[in-house]
């Protein structure tokens, strides 16, 4: 792998709109519009770091994990990887493009092929990428680094199938295979939302441990504060398809600055054991990303809106070293806030 110091990832204005159907009423059809689920996010990512990307559901977190490895296509905007446009890079080589970017997605048991033995599933990646001399060899190498993962003896599961396999069981297995060409990131979407409670630490931890030790930087896709606290070096709060802060991990989960980002870990189990916090509450579910008007996209719902920030979307300012948000007011400025509704 070519060794950077600068950013291995970098992620420019990027925007996913999926046309909406058009409705028809009465026989009269509906003026269709754009639904805005990625819409303008740009990051960098340095070898090795963890991103995690935070927001309730709906607000773009798995469309823009999909745009990272090139299974949606952006409608604009520019990834580039070590400098050379994701988008080339596939046209060039999807062989190429899929050894550095890999993704691993919440349910393990969609991610496989029902019909082919883990063996299979893992020595079919490396002989595609033209990995090890034989089958033999591959074979070695993969129940190698299934053992490092804590599937061990790994005879016991190489020839078993996906169903004879538990929920973690197979969520190691894809992460492993995602990790056998140490790409150089991975976008990981929810990776144990679906796991049984008690086995998510382990597999948060076999995560974050390859990717230490293969320096592959990752995109950690969560609505889960405190995983995502846990296994990332910064966080970015997402909110209608855009990023309105982003920063080291503390930094933004212990000051942050946006309305609501506070709001959401308002909402979330305590950071700190024994820690007591105010409840913020935001009323109403977010809106859908379409017809989002010139302003704050969080202005109906912001509890210390002022009528400027219906006019213009906010631009990024910098609170304290990396630490960025897309709103004009610190926390404590806020002129007339009213816990609740923004429209009470
Ligand atoms: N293929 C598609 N066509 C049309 N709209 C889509 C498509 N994929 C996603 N969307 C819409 O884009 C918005 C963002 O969806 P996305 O799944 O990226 O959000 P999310 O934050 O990952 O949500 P969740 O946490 O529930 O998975 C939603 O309004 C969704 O309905």
């Amino acid at each position: 792998m070519p060794h950077n110091n600068g950013p291995v990832v970098v992620v420019e204005d990027v925007k996913k709109h999926f046309k909406q159907r058009g409705s028809s009423f009465f026989g009269r059809a509906k003026k269709a519009g754009a639904i805005k689920s990625v819409d303008g996010v740009s990051f960098t990512l340095g070898q090795g770091e963890v991103l995690g990307v935070i927001g309730e559901s709906g607000c773009g977190k798995s469309t823009l994990g999909k745009l990272l490895v090139q299974l949606e296509s952006p409608t604009s905007g520019e990834i580039d990887i070590l400098g050379e446009s994701s988008r080339g890079m596939l046209k060039r080589s999807p062989l190429a493009f899929r050894r550095q970017a890999q993704i691993i997605f919440q349910n393990p048991f969609d991610t496989f092929d029902p019909r082919h033995t883990i063996a299979r599933i893992l020595t079919d990646t490396l002989r595609l990428h033209g990995v090890g001399g034989s089958h033999e060899e591959r074979l070695t190498l993969c129940g190698q680094r299934m053992e490092e993962a804590g599937l061990a003896p790994a005879r016991d599961y190489l020839y078993r199938f996906p169903h004879e396999l538990s929920g973690g069981q197979l969520q190691r297995i894809s992460i492993l295979r995602s990790m056998l060409l140490d790409p150089l990131f991975l976008v990981a979407d929810e990776p144990i939302s679906m796991l049984d409670v008690s086995i998510r630490a382990d597999i948060i931890n076999m995560l974050s441990e390859l990717c230490r030790s293969r320096n592959t930087a990752m995109v950690f896709i969560s609505h889960d504060i405190t995983t995502t606290r846990y296994i990332s070096d910064r966080v970015a709060v997402m909110y209608l398809g855009r990023f309105v802060e982003i920063g080291p991990t503390d930094e933004v989960l212990h000051r942050p600055q946006h309305p609501y980002t506070r709001a959401l870990i308002s909402n979330s189990a305590p950071l700190d054991a024994g820690g007591e916090q105010e409840i913020i509450r935001i009323d109403g579910e977010p809106p859908t990303p379409v017809n989002t008007g010139p302003g704050c996209y969080f202005y109906d719902r912001c509890y210390q809106r002022r009528e400027e920030c219906r006019l213009h979307y906010p631009a990024f300012r910098t609170v304290s070293p990396g630490h960025q948000v897309a709103c004009p007011y610190s926390s404590g400025d806020s002129e007339s806030v009213s816990v609740g509704s923004a429209g009470g």
